[in-house]
């Protein structure tokens, strides 16, 4: 018989045989996608989230999440906004950072690559084994949760015990016969082709993997002139590429070349030629950059082919290494927010630091698929983060929000910015000066989304086993302890087996 509030349809609805067919694919939301569903299945359906209170509550479209930047203000006056964004939002987008643009988009980039790289090499890393230092899976609290989201990630555990290179996901490398390649051409295809072989007559490398991009800008270092560009209206992308001149001798309709889809399509660009004499400005090297970047599905190609002699590829950056590069920047920003965030609670700057909070990074790279109903589903349920502290870095997608004051409040992307987010355990250990808020990613039609979450915890092999609770200088009689001391590792388990839920394990842990 149907319980109250459920109907004689969900009786008969088998949600951990659905659960562990989806888990089975090893392919993720994203493996739904490329199979074209239209429709977002049951387990995605957040029917009784909408049910649920939190589904209620509405948008503030007025309200900001503040915005510092750390390269524009004096320190105490940063340590105050900070403090004030901690107290009052949770929240804050920081700019002037010091984490170069670059890093950044290589990650975002790497990320990309990896999540639509080739399925098999993500089915080798599927995994729900918290001992791995590096995994893909999708939602962590599959099994726990009330709804399942629309998002895959590949979890890199960074600090304090890094994965060893051949952990973390092998991108195409590039042989060193390729390092001399003679010419280029940029073209899309689309189909994955893997890593070139010797002698290979064309290669064809997805441009979102990072080093795709960075073989580029090493192109154009080497290589340009700003007087030509060469542009591809039959691409119905908006972009074209300047710096490069074009040798009319050689010069050919740029053409694209789209077979049954099991081969390449090639847009050739033969005759492209350097001129030496004159080089790109860094602007336009950044632009070359990052048109090439943000296009979805464009390929650079490489044509080995020994009639031109210009470029020389050098600085081949794998995925794995954008993302030990960005851990490293991530790992100093860490340091230097520690700092603030002990002196905003009016702590000597290396309390936090001295209580190891910033021991443990782990990346969660998140992929947020195009969702096609994105009404009945939800990108990353509403939950606070169990750490100390997140730095979070997002495209430019969107779908971010954080409750405040009872409502959802967007938090817009900003080029070039992180967003800072106080998580469980800073709240906890700062007996509430500070608040780790609930927050949320809706799901949209565009897309996809990436994002990086990395979390600043202590419960990552090896494990703290630390008591943590409110520290002493911040207790007296009028501020009493509001929570028991716990180890991370006791309370991240409990965080794991509700899955993605508000606020539920802080309370949990809440001196009654
Ligand atoms: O993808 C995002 O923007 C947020 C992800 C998030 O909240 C998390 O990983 O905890
Ligand atoms: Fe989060």
């Amino acid at each position: 018989m149907a319980g109250a509030g459920t109907s004689i349809a969900d009786d008969f609805y088998d949600r951990l045989a659905d659960l562990k067919a989806f888990d089975a694919t090893k392919s993720g939301v994203q493996g739904l996608v490329t199979r074209r569903a239209s429709e977002v299945p049951r387990i995605f359906q957040r029917i009784s989230e909408h049910q649920h209170a939190s589904g209620r509550i509405e948008m503030d479209h007025q309200a900001a999440v503040p915005v510092i930047d750390l390269a524009g203000s004096q320190r105490e006056e940063a340590v105050a906004e900070i403090r004030r964004a901690c107290q009052e939002w949770g929240f804050f987008q920081l700019v002037g950072h010091g984490v170069p643009p670059g890093a950044m988009e290589n990650a975002l980039v790497g990320v990309r690559a990896f999540h639509e790289g080739d399925p098999e090499v993500k089915a080798a890393l599927y995994s729900r084994d918290g001992g791995r230092a590096a995994k893909y899976s999708s939602n962590f609290d599959l099994y726990a949760s009330r709804v399942a989201n629309w998002r895959d990630t590949l979890t890199c555990r960074m600090l304090p015990d890094p994965p060893k290179p051949e952990e973390l996901p092998q991108s195409c490398s590039l042989n060193d016969s390729a390092k001399h390649t003679k010419c280029w051409n940029i073209g899309r295809t689309r189909k994955h082709v893997g890593p070139c072989k010797l002698g290979d007559s064309v290669m064809h490398i997805p441009v979102m993997d990072m080093k795709h991009l960075l073989l580029c800008s090493e192109l154009v270092k080497h290589s340009v002139n700003a007087s030509h560009s060469i542009s591809y209206p039959h691409t119905d992308l908006p972009w074209r590429l300047s710096g490069f001149q074009t040798d009319p001798a050689m010069q050919e309709e740029p053409k694209e070349i789209i077979d049954d889809g099991e081969e390449l399509c090639t847009t050739s660009a033969k005759g492209v030629q350097p001129n030496e004499d004159e080089k790109l400005s860094e602007d336009e090297l950044l632009m070359a950059d990052s048109v090439l970047k943000c296009q979805c599905g464009v390929f650079l190609s490489l044509v080995i082919d020994n009639r031109m002699n210009a470029f020389d590829f050098i600085n081949l950056t794998t995925e794995k290494e954008a993302l030990f590069e960005y851990s490293k920047h991530i790992g100093n920003l860490g340091h230097t927010l520690f700092e603030l965030l002990s002196e905003a609670l009016g702590l000597n700057p290396a309390h936090l630091e001295e209580m190891e909070c910033n021991q443990g990074q782990i990346l969660f790279c998140h992929y947020y698929p195009p969702c096609p109903e994105p009404e009945v589903a939800i990108g990353t349920s509403a939950h606070s983060d169990s750490g100390f502290l997140t730095v979070l870095l997002q495209d430019h997608i969107g779908g971010l929000q954080v409750l405040h004051n009872d409502k959802w409040v967007e938090v817009p992307p900003i080029p070039g910015a992180l967003v800072i987010n106080i998580a469980d355990l800073l709240q906890l250990i700062s007996n509430d000066r500070f608040k780790s808020v609930e927050h949320r990613v809706v799901a949209k039609r565009e897309g996809p989304r990436i994002s990086i979450a990395c979390f600043f915890s202590t419960h990552f092999h090896p494990c703290s086993t630390r008591l943590y609770g409110p520290i002493k200088e911040l207790i007296s009689e009028e501020n009493p302890p509001l929570y028991k001391e716990i180890m991370v590792i006791d309370y991240v388990a409990y965080y794991y087996s509700r899955g993605l839920d508000g606020k539920s394990t802080i309370s949990h842990f809440r001196l009654s």
